[in-house]
């Protein structure tokens, strides 16, 4: 993933909804996944790495003289953990030029035998078959964010045998209220922008002659757009959490379907845990399961969270959805949200979230319902 405003991680299905033009997906998307400065920060971030280390050491039995297909393999890394673990096969697919420096490593690490980097988009490569195992690191921040689950199922769709197993197997979206000095800072921020705006205005008019007012409405539309309704990436400490987290979304990796991912709606509540703070805003993360199937299940369970934490925080990170203003709010208060997430129309690859909320005081009294949009860019 690229800077952390919202860098890029990265595939090219068709969103489910419009059809995407690839040139400009690869233009916008893909295109980050070529620098190895952004394969090098995933391959740095030691909680995502350990998760898929042990996934696949700790659980041999699943790769062992199978034959696996790793989607958006980058670097080659997860393809050469599994040709190292015992698979007999591993197709290793890759949209970009990396796929030259993964069949670099592969040949460096003497796998060539076993490990097959293909370069081109998943949706329009051709196997010579089917296989055991699909692995693929697809998570973008908030989960959902690139759509690049997308390519895994349709991948799944024609690539995985019946009995096959996913790598990871589930993943779950996470929400919880949080405090952060972050809201002061971004309505200073915002509040700045519009105190230069109006004096500009004024300054156009006494030396230009030109009546620049007119555009106020727009420009300030533009400013709380990017300012205070922009979700950020945060790594956020646990203490900043102040009530319950809750799961707004579940996937079973093996039979979830793109329409399944379209869209993300709940309706939550969430105990607020914390004596006399400020409800800032909501932090949001996710996790993956590495658990096997049913039938066949991993040997070792293995967790990835990207949950606030001191000492294991993720390139992931949380989103945080800033509220403004803050209310002040106490332990024993309780919020119910109504959260929805769809893919922006103008890129499929990025979110537009709605957060809806009510506290509820622990004196039976109910504050009215706000209502926030946001972008995750
Ligand atoms: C998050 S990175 C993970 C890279 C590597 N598997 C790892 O774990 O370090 C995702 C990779 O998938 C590639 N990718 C995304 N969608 C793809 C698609 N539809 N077809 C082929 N490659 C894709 C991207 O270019 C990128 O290199």
């Amino acid at each position: 993933m690229g800077s952390h405003h919202n860098g890029d991680r990265a595939s090219s299905s068709n969103g489910g909804a419009a059809l995407v033009d690839k040139d400009v997906d690869f233009a916008q998307y893909f295109c980050t996944y070529a620098f190895l400065y952004h394969q090098k920060e995933m391959l740095s971030d030691r909680v995502r790495m350990d998760a898929y280390y042990n996934a696949i050491f700790q659980n041999k039995h699943h790769f062992h003289g199978k034959v696996v297909l790793d989607v958006g393999t980058g670097s080659g890394i997860l393809a050469i953990w599994s040709a190292q673990a015992g698979a007999s096969k591993v197709y290793a697919v890759e949209a970009t030029k990396m796929a030259e420096h993964a069949r670099t490593l592969v040949k460096e690490n003497n796998l060539q035998d076993v490990v097959e980097v293909i370069e081109g988009s998943m949706e329009d490569v051709t196997l010579p078959e089917k296989v055991d195992v699909i692995i693929s690191e697809w998570m973008g921040y908030f989960l959902l964010r690139e759509s690049m689950f997308d390519s895994v199922i349709c991948a799944r769709d024609r690539w995985l045998k019946p009995s096959g197993v996913m790598y990871p197997s589930h993943a779950r979206m996470w929400m919880a209220p949080i405090r952060s000095g972050l809201v002061d800072q971004k309505k200073g921020d915002y509040d700045g922008a519009m105190d230069d705006w109006y004096n500009f205005v004024e300054d156009t008019k006494t030396y230009y002659g030109v009546d620049m007012n007119a555009l106020t409405k727009p420009f300030n539309e533009e400013q709380r757009k990017y300012y205070l309704q922009t979700a950020m990436w945060q790594n956020l400490h646990p203490h900043q959490v102040i009530g319950i987290a809750a799961i707004i979304k579940e996937i079973d990796c093996l039979t979830a379907t793109v329409n399944d991912v379209l869209e993300v709606r709940s309706n939550f509540s969430s105990s607020i845990t914390m004596e006399n703070t400020r409800l800032c805003g909501f932090g949001g993360w996710f996790d993956v399961h590495f658990r096997g199937r049913k039938d066949d299940l991993a040997q070792q369970e293995v967790e990835l969270t990207t949950a606030p934490s001191v000492d294991d925080g993720t390139h992931w990170g949380q989103q945080v959805f800033l509220l403004h203003p803050p209310d002040r709010i106490s332990e024993g208060d309780c919020l119910n949200v109504s959260f929805m997430m769809n893919r922006s129309k103008e890129n499929h690859r990025l979110m537009e979230v709605e957060i809806g909320y009510e506290i509820r005081q622990s004196s039976g009294r109910s504050l009215p319902t706000l209502k926030n949009k946001f972008y995750i860019e």
